[in-house]
């Protein structure tokens, strides 16, 4: 596969903030590359840097083996995380104009129908709902039907039904070979998209990997979470309970984890919390995802919690 992006030892500092210390990577063709880190890691400067909006102190970026300012800009799309584009133009109006800027672009009524914003493409921009704002800018960002996407958080204020089917789009776009890269804040949206993921964290790319792979390095177990009342001794009742020989628990700040707990394990560790006549307010079962892995490498809990990571198999008692 060709390489469509790359960054070799990008460095930039505000000041004293250094926001990129040395990002190398590679993104190919038809891949969607998920970055994600913690607030002021330095995601925005870093697709600044390889888009060409900002001038980096010191290595490069290449698009499609160009440099970021020289890439012809019919085959780019970028959706900066702050984009107001004209209040009171209506969504097509708005289409229609980016459409204008380039050669060869896409009919603007295909191009709002596929975001979602076929209904609404004769309001003024100003009086779209935020979640519409945003599926229009991303509108923006594909009227030239581009072969690279830089995407920076793009479904901020999109409800749920809104955000899957922008998945759907997405997903779509990088079948049809074009190559995506993505910042969010929502691991959900990471962890469906992304082909490969990088951690970010204070301007250094922590590791890069596939989402899999990256659960089965850093993630640690599936684990069994008993949340317990704040009175509870929790050293006490762990004592008390006599769990299956291979597992190891611990105490957490608000219960015990019991680590190492296969789907299969359930049952029997609810039966020897059960046995040993503990109280508990929730039994959580967790198998480990990126959120862990975010977690253990930068020790900091992901802003956004995945429901879906975890599955309740006990009430309240
Ligand atoms: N124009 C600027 N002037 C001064 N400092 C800046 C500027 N842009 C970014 N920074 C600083 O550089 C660091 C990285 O910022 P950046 O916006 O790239 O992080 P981010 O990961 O995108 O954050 P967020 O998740 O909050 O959007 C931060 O400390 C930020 O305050």
């Amino acid at each position: 596969m060709d390489e469509v992006l790359a960054a070799d030892g990008l460095r930039k500092s505000y000041g004293d903030v250094e926001a990129l210390s040395g990002v190398s990577l590679s993104v190919a063709e038809g891949e969607v590359f998920g970055l994600i880190g913690p607030n002021g890691a330095g995601k925005t400067t870093l697709v600044r840097a390889l888009t060409g909006t900002t001038a980096v102190d010191s290595g490069s970026a290449a698009i499609l083996g160009r440099d970021p300012t020289e890439v012809d800009r019919q085959r780019l799309g970028v959706l900066p995380q702050e984009f107001r584009p004209a209040g009171r133009l209506t969504a097509r109006e708005l289409v229609a104009y980016y459409a204008g800027l380039y050669d060869d672009a896409r009919d603007p009524g295909a191009v709002l129908d596929e975001v979602g914003l076929a209904d609404a493409a004769d309001t003024w921009y100003e009086n779209l709902s935020g979640g519409q704002q945003r599926r229009a800018c991303i509108a923006l960002t594909l009227v030239n039907d581009p072969d690279v996407l830089f995407l920076d958080e793009p479904t901020t204020g999109i409800d749920p039904a809104g955000r899957r089917s922008l998945w759907g789009l997405v997903e779509d776009l990088a079948a049809g070979g074009t190559t995506v890269f993505l910042t969010s804040h929502s691991m959900e949206e990471i962890e469906r998209l992304a082909d490969r993921v990088g951690l970010l964290n204070a301007g250094e790319l922590v590791t890069v990997g596939r989402p899999d792979d990256l659960v089965s390095e850093y993630g640690g177990d599936s684990r069994l979470v008993v949340r317990t009342d704040g009175d509870v001794d929790a050293e006490a009742t762990l004592r008390s309970v006599s769990l299956p020989p291979a597992l190891d628990a611990t105490v957490t700040g608000d219960g015990i984890a019991v680590h190492g707990v296969g789907p299969r394990d359930i049952g029997d560790v609810v039966a020897a919390f059960d046995d040993a006549g503990v109280v508990y307010e929730s039994l959580v079962w967790k198998q480990p995802g990126l959120e862990e892995v975010y977690l253990s490498l930068t020790g900091e809990q992901f802003e956004a919690a995945r429901p879906a990571a975890a599955a309740a198999v006990g009430g309240d008692r």
